[in-house]
Order: C-alpha cells, then structure tokens, then sequence
C-alpha cells in the first residue's frame, strides 16, 4: 500500500511517500522525505532525503504545496492508494484517521478559527490533492486525537459553563509527535510505555510540551488552539488573559488584531526580531541582549513545563527532545535541562553536544547514573500519519482467514557427514525412505539409538538431507527419560545445548545439539504476503478441530519462497492439544498487535 503524506506546519511543508504492507503493520518503506521551509519574497529551502539543502521558488505553503507534485514526479512515484494529511485541529470529534469527505471537511473547516495558522494550510493541501487524484481516498490524522485521554482536569478552564457549554475547553496539538516519539523512547529505553511517564517537549516552530503516563497523553501546554504554553516562532505561548481588556482600553485594540498579533507578531519574533531558532541563537551569539532574553525566556517556560508534569504525574522517568529545535539545539536542550538536578535529570553534555540522529536513533544523553533519563529523536510526524492511515485501510477490509496445517513431529535426529560416517561407516550414504511436505526433505530408511544417563530411546528417525551440524530434536517428555535437560531452541540455535550419545550399525557418536523444538510454522512467502505476516513474527496460532482444543502462542514464523505452509509442534505439545491423525490451526487475530506483544 503506498501512501503520500502532507503535513503543513506553521512555518513548514512536509511530506512523504511510503510503502506499507497491505495485510498489516510491518515496516514501512519511506520512498521520499521532503521538507520546504524558511519561506520569504525569495523563495524558500527545499531539503529532500539524502540531498543537499538547496534553494527553491515557492514564496509560501500554498506555492510549496503545489510544487510537491512536480518533485513526485521527478523521483518516479507515483501509483498511490491514499493521500494522508496531517489536520491540526480535530476538535474532539476526530480519535483517529478518518476519511476527509464533504462532511468531515466541513468539521474541520469550522475549526478553522480554532487554528488559523494550521487549518487552512491542512485544507488547501486536501483540496490541490482532491484536484489532483480525485479518484483517491483522502485521509485526515489530527493533532488533537492523542490528546483526547486527558482527564477532565486538564482539558476544563475555570471558565463560566455557558461558554464550556460552547466548545471553551482545552485540546492540546502536536498529538501524533508526541506519541511517535513516546513509543520510540520506551523502545529506547526497553521498557514498556504502560511503565513509563515522559514529558515530551515538541519544539518547533510551533512547541508544545506533552506529560504521557502509561502511554497516554494525560496533559499539554497547547489549550483550545496552538497559542497556549511554550513561547514559539511568532506565537506567545502563555499570557494574562487580562491582557485582551489591557490593550483594548490602552491602545484601543480589538479582540481579533490581539489575537492575530498573539499568533504572527509574538514569540521569538518578538523578542529577537527573527523567528527562526537558528537566526536567534546567531544573534545572540553575537551579544545581541535581545535575542539572550528570547534564549532564556524560551527555556525557562519549557523548564517549568517539565517541573510542572513531573508534579502532574508525580514523578518523571524520561523527558524527550523532538522538532527542528528540539533535535538540533544542544544549547537550547542544555538550557531547559539546567536547574532540574532536583528531579534527579542530569545532562552529560559530551552526550548532549554530540547527538546523531541518523536513522531514526534515540541516543540517550542524561549523565551517568542520572534518575532520569533525556533522549532526543526526530519527529516523524508523515510515518506516523501513514501507518495510522494503513491500519485504517486494513481495518475497513475483511480479515482473511488463514488456516494452515498443522504437522506433529516425533523425535527425530539431523545428522552432519561426521555423523554418519561414525554411526554407518565412512562414505555411508542414508537411505531416502519417505518425502516430507517441505521440499527436497525425506526421512531415512535407516534409524538410530539415544542414549542418555537415564535412559535410551530407539528406532529414533533420521531426516535428510545432512546437515552442517547434528541436531537431536525430542520431546520435553523425551528429555527426562533420557536424563538430560534439553532447552527449548529454534532449529539451528544449538549452542550450548547437551552432549548426548548416538548409536548406529557400526558405532556410536557423542556429539552436543540436543534440543526440543521451539513450535514454529513455515510458511510460504505467497501465503506470508496474503496473510499479513512476516518472517520472524511470532503468531497465535488456535487448534480448534480436536478434542482438547488448544491455542498456542509464541509460534515463530519462518518465510520462504521454498516452504510449503505447516506448522511443526512436537509430540508433548500434540498431546496436551489431544491431536488424532491430521489437523488444521487458524492463525489468530491481528497480527500485527500479536507481533508488538511478542
Ligand atoms: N540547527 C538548529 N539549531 C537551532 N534551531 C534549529 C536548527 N535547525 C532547525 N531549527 C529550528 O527548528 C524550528 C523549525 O522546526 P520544525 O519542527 O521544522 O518546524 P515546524 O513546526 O514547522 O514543523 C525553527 O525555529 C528552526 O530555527
Ligand atoms: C500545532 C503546531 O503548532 O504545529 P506546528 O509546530 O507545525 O506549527
Ligand atoms: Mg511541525
């Protein structure tokens, strides 16, 4: 499934295209990465995956989102099967990806006021792409859905109830940022997003800060539109509401010029008299007071936000960096970071001045034995929006039924040539007997004796072809008889595993791979495709033919173009499922849920 993703900031266009597998979340190729910023009367910076930073004609966002397709075709893409936009503002209608039709636009339209910078840029990217393939779904991924677990007592102002009643509440931006760069903390961090509380600081042009706790999003410094919270490029972040009747009775402003200049006037551009971070870190470098101040009021509002979660949530385990300033401002992250020793949070700042986030790493940059941890990552925003879009499209399809055989394998032993030589005399060639179901295998003729220090096992079969090392596949059941305790491995995985004696015609061999075989499935790379599975997921897999109906989890899944589709469970296994002749398993629910808990 290829998707092509927008995602109009206030001061950015982004956009991707990626592939994604069509039965269920797997990784996602992203075929293209591009952003066009730093718009002006001489046009703007264009950066695409893997080039240069280079100069380029559009003046604004609208001019920028008409050159994508242009810049899609001279990469070769095209053949998409959704247009994905990022909307900022949802409302709380919107929980998750939904398909932008006439009614949903409108929706979103009426927000408009509610985002005045990001709205309007998210819908003249929807309509030039309706324009464009109008035979393709649009979709809409919407800052505001993560947020929508905040509990009550962050999103109410202590507002009168007739202008709650009205829609007066707080919502929160930046939702799929903050969740991309959660999950991809906890996966730093090895540890799982229910055990864990973040803060997440968003620093863009637009920032906001994030408190996550158990995966949810249970606060954010951006209230009923984007202008609440951290100070930005052109926008105010926090203020005294007082100010409204200040500047209307003192410089007779109305309540939309307040607003606007809240919006485009303030922040950064205010302070320092540019927007843009890298402009204000320059200046200041210089010694200019003015953009010091900007500096220091930025990181103290971010500072105080990060205290003020940790109390929210009652404690911090990670605070994360993400957006434009959050990635690339080692002094910037230096500044928020100082002053938090209290909460434990320490920097190292070789870490933190040395940061590399090439391919999507999360490096860790919190002092050595610091309480919490810091990690900085790239947003990424498009991916975000494309899977949730994917996993829309499949779930709007019928899941398939995959139903598979399932093979019951007795002990059994692979022999190397060592192997044979010693059990059945040099040169000895086995014997094929018996094909089985995966080609090019076969059981021998020929048979062979186990021995351990408790017991022996006879008639034991052989399967071909040889194999680089012997292997002794039994039973867990097996194992006790023969007195050796055999783990349970993945075949080939036989390091460390038990010596036990083998008996041939001619002699015996001592040789270690004693092992029971962990339950798996080989499947066949066409099968893999229609099912939505991949090698190495693990599955659920339901026998619900026989009489002791069972489920059996952690089956590992190995792909190939070779394999012919089966599932291989041992003998203990086969009587615990109260297995008689042959049998079929379903593989269970989604696959791509069971994979992320494997
Ligand atoms: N190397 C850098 N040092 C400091 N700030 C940077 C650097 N690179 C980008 N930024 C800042 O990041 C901000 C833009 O962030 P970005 O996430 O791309 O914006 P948007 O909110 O439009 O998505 C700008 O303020 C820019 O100056
Ligand atoms: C919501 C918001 O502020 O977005 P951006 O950072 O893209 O301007
Ligand atoms: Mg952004």
């Amino acid at each position: 499934m290829r998707v092509l993703v927008f995602n109009a900031g206030s001061s950015s266009l982004k956009f991707g295209v990626f592939d994604l597998p069509s039965t269920a979340l797997g990784d996602a190729q992203e075929r293209v990465r591009g952003t066009l910023d730093r718009f002006g009367p001489e046009g703007c910076d264009l950066k695409l995956l893997g080039q240069a930073r280079r100069r380029a004609e559009p003046r604004d966002l609208a001019e920028a989102t008409a050159l994508v397709p242009a810049l899609l075709a001279k990469a070769g893409l095209d053949g998409f099967d959704a247009v994905a936009h990022r909307i900022a503002h949802g409302g709380d209608r919107f929980e998750r990806a939904t398909v932008l039709d006439d009614l949903t636009l409108k929706q979103i339209r009426a927000l408009t006021p509610l985002a005045p910078l990001h709205n309007p840029a998210n819908l003249a990217a929807v309509k030039m792409a309706q324009q464009l393939w109008p035979d393709l779904p649009q979709w809409g991924v919407f800052d505001t859905a993560f947020h929508l677990t905040n509990p009550a007592r962050a999103t109410t102002y202590a507002v009168p109830e007739a202008w709650r009643k009205a829609g007066l509440r707080r919502y929160g931006f930046h939702g799929t940022s903050h969740k991309y760069v959660a999950q991809r903390a906890a996966d730093a961090l090895q540890t799982p997003l229910r055990d864990l509380r973040l803060v997440s600081l968003h620093l863009g042009n637009g920032a906001s800060a994030c408190a996550i706790a158990g995966g949810q999003s249970v606060d954010s410094s951006m209230g009923l539109t984007p202008l609440e919270g951290l100070v930005m490029g052109t926008r105010s972040g926090d203020v005294d509401p007082g100010l409204f009747g200040f500047l209307h009775r003192q410089m007779g402003l109305s309540a939309p010029e307040v607003e606007d200049a809240l919006y485009r006037d303030s922040g950064l551009l205010a302070l320092a008299g540019v927007s843009d971070m890298r402009e204000v870190e320059a200046r200041a470098a210089t010694g200019d007071h003015a953009a010091q101040l900007a500096i220091n009021l930025y990181a103290y509002r971010a500072r105080k936000y990060v205290g003020a979660y940790a109390a929210a949530m009652g404690g911090l385990d990670a605070l994360v960096f993400t957006g434009g300033i959050g990635e690339n401002s080692a002094s910037m992250r230096r500044r928020i970071c100082d002053g938090l020793e209290f909460l434990g949070l320490k920097l190292d700042d070789d870490r933190n001045t040395t940061v590399d986030l090439r391919g999507r790493a999360a490096p860790q940059i919190q002092a050595y034995g610091a309480r919490v941890n810091v990690l900085v990552t790239q947003t990424a925003e498009q991916l975000m929006i494309a899977q949730e879009v994917a996993e829309a499209m499949r779930a709007a399809r019928p899941m398939p039924i995959r139903r598979l055989p399932v093979a019951v394998s007795a002990r059994h032993v692979h022999l190397d040539r060592a192997a044979v030589d010693a059990l059945f005399g040099p040169g000895y060639e086995l014997t094929p007997a018996r094909p089985l179901r995966q080609k090019g295998h076969w059981a021998a003729a020929e048979r062979v004796t186990l021995e351990g220090p408790k017991g022996r096992l006879e008639h034991v079969a052989i399967l071909g072809p040889l194999r680089p090392h012997t292997q002794v596949e039994v039973s867990r059941t097996d194992s006790f008889a023969l007195g050796l305790d055999a783990p349970v491995r993945q075949s080939g995985d036989i390091s460390g595993t038990p010596r036990i004696r083998l008996h041939g015609t001619v002699g015996a061999y001592d040789t270690t791979g004693l092992i029971v075989a962990a339950r798996h499935i080989h499947m066949s790379s066409e099968d893999a495709r229609n099912w939505g599975v991949s090698n190495g997921d693990m599955v659920d897999v339901c026998l619900d033919q026989t009489a002791r109906g069972l489920t059996f989890t952690h089956v590992l899944v190995r792909v190939s173009d070779k394999a012919t589709t089966e599932m291989h469970i041992d003998t203990d296994e086969a009587n615990a499922a109260g297995i008689v002749g042959a049998v079929e398993g379903e593989i269970m629910g989604d696959v791509a849920i069971t994979r992320r808990h494997g």
